[in-house]
């Protein structure tokens, strides 16, 4: 019996493989049950840096630290054992230095155990996806709109939908493609943009307000399932409504302990015979 690499979960090259061959279902998870739910259907899982906004309810992405993205990563991989796992790396732990994001994701890897990480940049990051890529880190690309940027780009805005903002981001996607990232996240930018660059990259496309046209699509999964309700970005399809479910029973427990119909002598425990 092999005691060690246990490796029977879809790796950084068969995701970068599948360009053209069908899209790629990427979601997001940050726990292990919601981990081991997304590992039933989905090639890829991101642990994003939005667990911020949605778990801890941060006004952006940018309190996100690497400690915290490690923690949920782990739990992640806990949970899940046939997709491919990449984490985030939060604002602040990359941006200073090549050196500074090799550190990074070094402890991602190390401690988690996930296959690769994201960050979010264009062309200011092409030398440092190289550097990591040339050391053995697999990288994926986020270009267009960057949370982490939000407070240069004013809000979280839509990108690339005038020629000056659309040559941006195409130049950022190619850079990074140049830089060898094995896939690019391509959000909030105009369709149009969104099909071009996935027919020009000769790396996977992931697209979460995009273009049905990309190479994969992502959501945040609580979004989809109607878990997060602070604000809803045109791109969020609700699959599930689980907050009313959720009030329900819980309502319900309320309501019964307060009546004494819970618990019931079969949730006791009986004193020895
Ligand atoms: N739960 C969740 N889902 C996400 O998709 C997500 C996060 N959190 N946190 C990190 C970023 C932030 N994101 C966001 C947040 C808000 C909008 C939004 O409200 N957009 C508006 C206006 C866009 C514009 O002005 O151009 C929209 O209607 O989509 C978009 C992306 C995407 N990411
Ligand atoms: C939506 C994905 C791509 C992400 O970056 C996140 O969840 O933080
Ligand atoms: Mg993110």
């Amino acid at each position: 019996m092999s005691t060690h690499v246990r490796q029977n979960r879809l790796t950084i090259p068969a995701i970068q493989q599948r360009k053209g061959a069908g899209s790629l279902v990427v979601l997001t998870a940050y726990s292990l049950p919601m981990a081991r739910w997304v590992d039933a259907h989905a090639d890829l899982i991101i642990v994003g840096d939005s667990v911020g906004m949605v778990l801890y309810g941060m006004p952006s992405t940018l309190g996100v630290t690497l400690d915290m993205m490690i923690a949920h990563g782990q739990a992640v991989m806990r949970g899940a054992e046939r997709a491919c796992v990449v984490v985030d790396l939060p604002f602040g732990c990359y941006q200073a230095s090549p050196e500074q994001a090799f550190v990074s994701a070094a402890r991602v890897l190390r401690e988690t155990g996930a296959q690769g990480i994201k960050l979010e940049g264009g062309a200011e990051m092409a030398h440092t996806v190289e550097f990591l890529v040339r050391r053995g880190i697999p990288v994926m690309a986020h270009v267009g709109l960057m949370p982490q940027q939000v407070n240069s780009m004013g809000g979280f805005k839509a990108q690339g939908r005038d020629e000056q903002s659309a040559t941006k981001v195409r130049d950022d996607a190619l850079a990074m493609q140049a830089a060898g990232a094995f896939s690019v996240v391509l959000e909030g930018i105009a369709e149009p943009l969104a099909r071009s660059l996935s027919e020009a990259l000769h790396i996977p496309t992931i697209g979460i307000g995009a273009s049905p046209a990309c190479d994969g699509q992502v959501l945040v999964t609580e979004d989809l399932l109607g878990l997060f309700g602070e604000y809803q970005p045109r791109f969020v399809k609700r699959y599930a409504e689980l907050q009313p479910q959720i009030e329900q029973a819980l309502e319900h427990y309320a309501r019964e302990v307060r009546s004494g119909e819970f618990p019931g002598l079969e949730h006791c425990f009986k004193a020895a015979p």
